[in-house]
C-alpha cells in the first residue's frame, strides 16, 4: 500500500509553535503509535498530514511524493476521536459512506456501501438509519467505513476509542487491528494510552511540547525507555498487562 514520511514538520498557530522539527516514517503496512501528554501536539501532527492544520515547515510525503495541501479524498484519511461530531446527524449512515466514495465508483455505490458497512461489522440493512439510531461504538465503525471508502494507503486514527464507553473500546481496537492487517494500510495511531499502543503498534513515537523525543520499535521503547517523558507515560500504566487484546465485546 503506502508509506508516510514526515520531514522536519512544523506547525505554528499565529506566534505559538505547536509542532517543530518532527521527522517520522510510518512504513508501508505497519502501525506507528504517536503518544504524548495532553497538548503535546499529537492531534496537530495528524491534522497537518491531512491538511487540516497549517504546515509551516517541512514536508509530508506519501510513497515519496508530497501530499496535496488540501483536505479531502487523498491517500491519507483521518478518523477523529468523536464519532458524534464527525457524522452529519441529518445524513443516513449509508449516505455518509457513499459521500466518501471516489466518483468513479458512484455507479456501484449501493453495493460498495454495503461492502464497507459489512467490513466494519454494521448490518448493511441499517444503511438507511440516521447516526442517532447507533451507539457510540457503532458510529465509530461507520466513521471508519467512511474513511476506508477512499481506499487510503495511510490511515490516521486520532484517539478513536477515547470518547467511547470502556465496554466497547476493545472491540473497536480489535476491528482497527484486523482492518489494518487485512487491508494493509499504514496506520498512525494517536493515543495517550501506552497500554493500547503496546497492543497495536510496531513502533512508538513520543511527542513532548511539539517535538519528537523518542522513536523506536515498540518492544524496545517499552523495555528501555530512553526519555523521561516516555518513562512518565509508562508509569501511568497501572500494571503492565501481557501483550493481549484489551477486553473485547
Ligand atoms: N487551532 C488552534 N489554534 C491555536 N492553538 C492550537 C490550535 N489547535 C491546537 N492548539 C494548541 O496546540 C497545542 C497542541 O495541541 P494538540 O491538540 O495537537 O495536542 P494533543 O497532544 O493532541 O492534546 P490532547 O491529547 O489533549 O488532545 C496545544 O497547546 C493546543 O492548545
Amino acid at each position: 500500500m503506502s508509506s508516510l514520511e514526515l520531514r522536519g514538520v512544523g506547525v505554528r498557530y499565529g506566534r505559538f509553535t505547536a509542532v517543530e522539527g518532527v521527522d517520522l516514517v510510518v512504513p508501508d503496512g505497519s502501525v506507528t503509535g504517536l503518544v504524548g501528554g495532553s497538548g503535546s501536539g499529537k492531534s496537530t501532527v495528524g491534522k497537518a498530514v491531512v491538511g487540516l492544520a497549517p504546515l509551516t515547515a517541512g514536508r509530508i510525503l506519501v510513497d515519496g511524493a508530497d501530499q496535496p495541501r488540501r483536505p479531502g479524498r487523498t491517500a491519507v484519511q483521518l478518523v477523529f476521536q468523536n464519532p458524534y461530531a464527525s457524522l452529519d446527524p441529518r445524513l443516513s449512515i449509508g449516505a455518509a459512506v457513499a459521500e466518501a466514495l471516489p466518483k468513479a465508483r458512484r455507479a456501484e455505490r449501493a453495493a460498495e456501501v454495503a461492502r464497507l458497512l459489512g467490513l466494519v461489522g454494521i448490518d448493511p440493512a441499517r444503511a438507511v438509519q440516521l447516526p442517532e439510531a447507533l451507539s457510540g461504538g457503532q458510529r465509530q465503525r461507520v466513521a471508519l467505513a467512511r474513511a476506508l471508502a477512499a481506499r487510503p494507503g495511510v490511515l490516521i486514527a486520532d484517539e478513536v476509542t477515547s470518547a467511547l464507553d470502556v465496554s466497547v473500546q476493545g472491540a473497536v481496537l480489535n476491528l482497527l487491528r484486523r482492518l489494518q492487517r487485512d487491508l494493509g494500510f499504514a496506520l498512525l495511531f494517536i493515543s495517550h494510552d501506552l497500554a493500547v499502543v503496546r497492543y497495536l503498534c510496531d513502533q512508538i513515537a513520543v511527542l513532548e511540547s511539539g517535538r519528537l523525543v523518542e522513536c523506536g520499535p515498540t518492544a524496545e521503547v517499552m523495555a528501555r525507555p530512553a526519555h523521561e517523558t516516555t518513562r512518565t507515560l509508562l508509569s501511568c500504566i497501572p500494571a503492565l498487562p501481557a501483550r493481549t487484546a484489551p477486553e473485547a465485546t
